[in-house]
């Protein structure tokens, strides 16, 4: 259970639609679905209906600052079978990625691998009361295009599984190249949060509106006006 389960949901029935992948940079392909991740007949690419004019809404702040600007989408919908798919391929990941294997783990080895899983991947729920974000069609993960179409460099990778995916992890460094990876981070930050996401705490890619994630984060920055979350889970 992370804090934000605690949020009830109600909700509202508005559809899971197509994002208008034109007006939007894309990362092609998919890197899930690159991996095998099992979306049927699913497609990444859908977010609920007012999540998009959204996301419209704050390309349209972005280009305000950075005409011909692109945000650069990476994942949107997200299927629990894929959350479950996702979570075990990271926790595989990581294992190699320490020299091991998983046969020779040793519990505590194990329980500190999967912590680090679940410090950025959310639990593939099928509890109806606690959906992962994605499974919501609420959450996107997003970056940065300039006008040459060039990635604009963030300090570290989307879904990178260290502290480097914390927000402000640059935010107190004295040097011209962690300054600049801040700024990137704050550009994006600005431009979700002014067009109503909230951004998650642990990754600098994350945003969502109007589900329990969110909900939390508007609570905390302003309990006198508590909200609940009005998007639950798409099957
Ligand atoms: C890991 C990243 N892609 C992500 O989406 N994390 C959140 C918390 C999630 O799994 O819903
Ligand atoms: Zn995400």
């Amino acid at each position: 259970m992370r804090p934000y389960h605690q949020i009830p949901i109600f909700e509202c029935g508005e559809p899971i639609i197509a994002i208008p992948l034109e007006l939007f940079a894309v990362e092609s392909p998919h890197p899930y679905e690159k991996l095998g991740a099992p979306y049927s007949d699913r497609s990444p690419y859908y977010l609920r209906q007012s999540v998009i004019e959204n996301l419209i809404q704050a390309q349209n702040y972005l280009n305000l600052l950075h005409p011909n600007w692109r945000i650069q989408i990476f994942d949107a919908y997200r299927p629990i079978a894929v959350q479950q798919f996702m979570v075990d391929y990271s926790f595989a990941q990581a294992v190699q990625d320490r020299g091991l294997t998983e046969v020779e783990l040793s519990p505590n080895q194990r329980q500190e691998i999967w912590e680090a899983v679940y410090e950025i991947w959310a639990v593939p729920s099928w509890d109806e009361k606690t959906p992962p974000p994605h499974s919501t069609g609420a959450a996107v993960d997003v970056t940065l295009v300039d006008d040459a179409a060039q990635i604009i460099n963030m300090g570290s990778p989307i879904d990178e599984m260290s502290e480097r995916s914390h927000p402000d992890y640059y935010a107190n460094f004295d040097h011209q190249q962690a300054q600049k990876y801040h700024t990137h981070r704050q550009l994006l930050g600005d431009v979700m949060l002014k067009a109503g996401f909230q951004r998650n705490p642990r990754e600098w890619w994350h945003f969502s509106v109007g589900d329990q994630m969110w909900a939390w984060l508007n609570n905390q920055s302003n309990p006198a006006n508590p909200v609940i979350a009005r998007y639950g889970r798409v099957l």
